[in-house]
């Protein structure tokens, strides 16, 4: 933008039919998209010629700025816009960060962690997010380019912790080496991925099913499974899911009723029965399915992967998020499965589901705490810009107070979860399963509790655009209407508390007494 103006000149373009105005020092005309403009004519009208920086942003997102740029025609003479919202950016509003990223001292980070998030957070911003929009109103399978483009970037191979996989990819975000690896550089990325706010369907479409996925064939896959899927899933050419709960079992998978019959030559299993709320499901490759071969209760249960075939069918679900996460009701009808497919040991399925389980709840409360915290920066910024009664509404107690109550409970979080992503970087998994399990499902427990606290605190700052799908309100009203997913997901809230108490009843001093 080489063209400046004198904001005198600016102001003679105050006509319906030339119409400049200005806002954050540039200057616009709007003649041709004032009839097109959603908020009516009127308004437009109204500051034609003015500068109308304030009303702009009391009414829109910046984001719009950005989409309508082509309306910009330069810039006031001797002045230069002061509101910035660069890509990749950390940002500067308080507890809009996790601490550390804000200049607080912490043990657990490293120059790699911050080059790491870097990296990821400049491709979420400028790969995915310029697509987030779209996706999330139309729903309907994810281009596979926009997935492969995670899987050369190496952001699938992050999502799911250090190991061996980490060689299958030509590099990670920002050349770490898969030596250097560890949960924090993979909490990052969920964190990353989950700043996709208003956006949370397509944002578990790129991957939900395979962080949840993925890790069972990894760890007890045989190794022609694993030679044969694990390249293609995490380069994203290929999409793998999770098929556990069913109509009938949800948090009580020891019920399932899925059915694989060995065939009398002993070389398939005969697959049937139905999957229901599969992550990715409705465009999944893979199906990491959880059946019965033996008997009733836990002991009876086996983990197959099953291929896309003849007899599979996935349906989409309408749910309360986008289309784009592929959320789908599963059927198996008479699908012919080879028994070298079998992950683990048959009928010991069920140590294959738990397994899974602790990563999964961790990876839960990564990213629902990072949505709060992205809540409580919308709401942070809204309250200090929104004037009300004559004043801006952060000068009101009662909204500091939320303020003060979204924020604290945030920071427990997100404090608690460093903690165990420490311990997790320094335990092996079996020590990882005995002293873990408890603290992790009592902190998914907290975070979809502070989640709901959050949303709710939220809704009421914003009001009715809390209540509205797009402009100011909508990361607002993406959270409320989807956070629930977190607290049933991978384990309710009831079953978290509760198995929480009953892991530390294990190691209650059986003398200990008031
Ligand atoms: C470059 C300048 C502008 C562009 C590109 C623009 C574009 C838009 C867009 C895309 C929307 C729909 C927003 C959504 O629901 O997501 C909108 C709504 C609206 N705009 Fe603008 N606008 C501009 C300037 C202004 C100004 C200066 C005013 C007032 C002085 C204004 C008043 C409104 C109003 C009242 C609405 C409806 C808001 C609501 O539903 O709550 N616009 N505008």
């Amino acid at each position: 933008m080489s063209k400046t103006f004198s904001r005198d000149e600016v102001s003679r373009h105050n006509k319906a039919d030339d119409l400049w105005i200005v806002i954050d020092s540039v200057v616009y005309d709007l003649t041709r998209f004032l009839p097109a403009h959603p908020g009516g004519e009127h308004v437009l009208i109204e500051v034609a010629g003015k500068d109308a920086t304030e009303e702009f942003y009391s009414l829109h997102r910046h984001e719009i700025l950005k989409k309508f740029s082509k309306f910009a025609i330069g810039l006031v003479n001797g002045e230069k816009p002061k509101i910035q919202q660069e890509e990749g950016a950390i940002s500067k509003v308080p507890y809009a960060e996790t601490a550390y990223w804000m200049g607080s001292k912490s043990p657990y980070y490293n120059e790699s962690h911050i080059a790491f998030k870097k990296a990821v957070r400049e491709f979420v911003d400028t790969q995915l997010r310029p697509h987030a929009q779209e996706y999330e109103e139309n729903g309907g399978k994810i281009a596979p380019e926009l997935y492969q483009a995670m899987g050369r970037f190496g952001l699938l191979a992050s999502r799911i912790g250090p190991g061996p996989h980490l060689k299958l990819v030509p590099n990670l975000p920002a050349g770490v080496k898969p030596e250097q690896f560890d949960y924090f550089h993979e909490q990052i990325a969920h964190e990353e991925m989950a700043r996709l706010g208003s956006s949370p369907g397509f944002s578990d479409g790129l991957g939900a099913g395979f962080v949840i996925g993925l890790p069972p064939v990894l760890a007890f896959g045989p190794a022609e499974m694993k030679k044969k899927i694990a390249p293609a899933v995490l380069l994203g050419d290929k999409r793998i899911c999770l098929a556990i709960t069913e109509p009938y079992a949800g948090s009580d998978v020891a019920n399932i009723r899925c059915t694989a019959t060995k065939t009398a030559d002993g070389k398939h299993y005969i697959v049937n029965g139905v999957k229901k709320w599969i992550t990715n499901g409705h465009f999944a490759d893979y199906f990491v399915t959880a059946v019965r071969t033996g008997g009733k209760g836990h002991s009876g249960v086996s983990m197959l992967l099953i291929e896309r075939s003849e007899g599979v069918e996935t349906k989409q679900m309408k749910t309360s998020y986008s289309s784009a996460a592929g959320t789908a009701y599963v059927t198996f009808d008479n699908v012919k499965v080879p028994v070298e497919n079998l992950i683990g040991t048959e009928n010991q399925g069920f140590p294959v589901i738990m397994f899974n389980f602790n990563h999964e709840r961790w990876y839960i409360i990564s990213a629902i705490n990072r949505s709060s915290r992205s809540v409580v920066e919308e709401s942070f910024k809204w309250a200090v810009q929104r004037k009300v009664f004559g004043k801006p509404l952060i000068e009101q107690p009662v909204i500091r107070f939320k303020l003060a109550k979204m924020i604290a409970e945030v920071e427990s979080v997100q404090n608690w979860l460093e903690s165990i992503t420490y311990n997790m970087t320094k335990m092996s998994y079996k020590e990882q399963s005995l002293h873990l399990g408890g603290p992790i499902a009592l902190l998914k427990y907290h975070s979809t509790r502070v989640a709901h606290n959050v949303s709710d605190d939220a809704v009421q700052i914003f009001g009715g655009r809390a209540i509205t799908k797009t402009g100011l309100g909508s990361v607002v009203e993406a959270a409320q209407r989807t956070y629930k997913y977190a607290s049933i997901l991978g384990g309710s809230e009831e079953i978290m508390a509760d198995l929480g108490v009953r892991m530390a009843l294990k190691s209650f001093p059986k003398t200990a007494r008031l």
